[in-house]
């Protein structure tokens, strides 16, 4: 198996399967969700689509940032602490930001599409080993943040546990997100608009059953859980 990294949010090539990481926060806000019940995440190219598609389904909730800060009319913000203090079982979410909805949109070319931040990296090289390796010859691992290290550090991990050549540990990829310009504006105590609760979200791998596949057989994307 092949396995390449690629920074930013446009792949150059598809490949058989394709993982998009977004650490802070896209995916990491999209696991917490899960984790508090939600059934499905539809990815909207933008905000207009997500308004739009809350008007035809009315109990469809709202997800996700523009250069980082909540959107007037969204039901959630693109943060996990936010999420974690929501009941969202049985709840459809439409999620809107700026790299890793983008990059995954950018990514449907592949054969299967995952997503993760680094909380679920581990399950996700796990399922993928488990359930498909023998069927894959190429596997791209976008790091959808294209110069920050924080999504960088958790695709060289993936890339680690694919090859296992324990190049990189977990505490480095943890030192590494919080070390990255992503990170800096949520550590900054003087920016108020930006809360450090985020980042000790994104930073922790979780022990969780599932793992996060797009569906590309609906019109409008969606990340579903595939149990492990
Ligand atoms: O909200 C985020 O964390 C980012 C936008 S920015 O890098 O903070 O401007 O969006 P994401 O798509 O989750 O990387
Ligand atoms: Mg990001």
């Amino acid at each position: 198996m092949q396995v390449s990294i690629y920074q930013g949010a446009f792949p150059p090539s598809a490949a058989d399967a394709a993982i998009v990481i977004d650490v802070i926060r896209a995916f990491t806000v999209a696991h917490y969700a899960f984790l508090q019940g939600a059934e499905r995440i539809y990815l909207a190219e933008t905000v207009e689509q997500a308004f739009h598609m809350q008007k035809e389904n009315k109990d469809y909730l709202l997800a996700g940032e523009v250069k980082g800060e909540a959107i007037e009319g969204f039901d959630l913000e693109n943060s996990p602490y936010q999420i974690t203090r929501r009941d969202l079982h049985g709840k459809t979410l439409i999620q809107k930001t700026t790299n890793g909805v983008r990059a995954a949109l950018n990514s449907l070319a592949s054969g299967h599409v995952f997503v993760t931040g680094f909380t679920n990296a581990r399950k996700t090289v796990h399922y993928i080993q488990e359930n498909l390796a023998s069927d894959l010859e190429t596997v791209n691992i976008i790091a959808s943040h294209p110069t920050g290290d924080d999504d960088l550090a958790c695709a060289e991990y993936m890339k680690s546990l694919f090859e296992q050549d324990a190049s990189i540990t977990s505490g480095q990829v943890r030192d590494r997100i919080i070390r990255s310009e992503a990170a800096e504006k949520f550590l900054d105590a003087s920016n108020i608009t930006f809360r450090c609760e985020d980042i000790s979200y994104c930073i922790n791998e979780l022990d969780t059953n599932f793992v996060m596949k797009i569906n590309k057989a609906r019109k409008i994307p969606m990340i579903e859980r595939v149990y492990l």
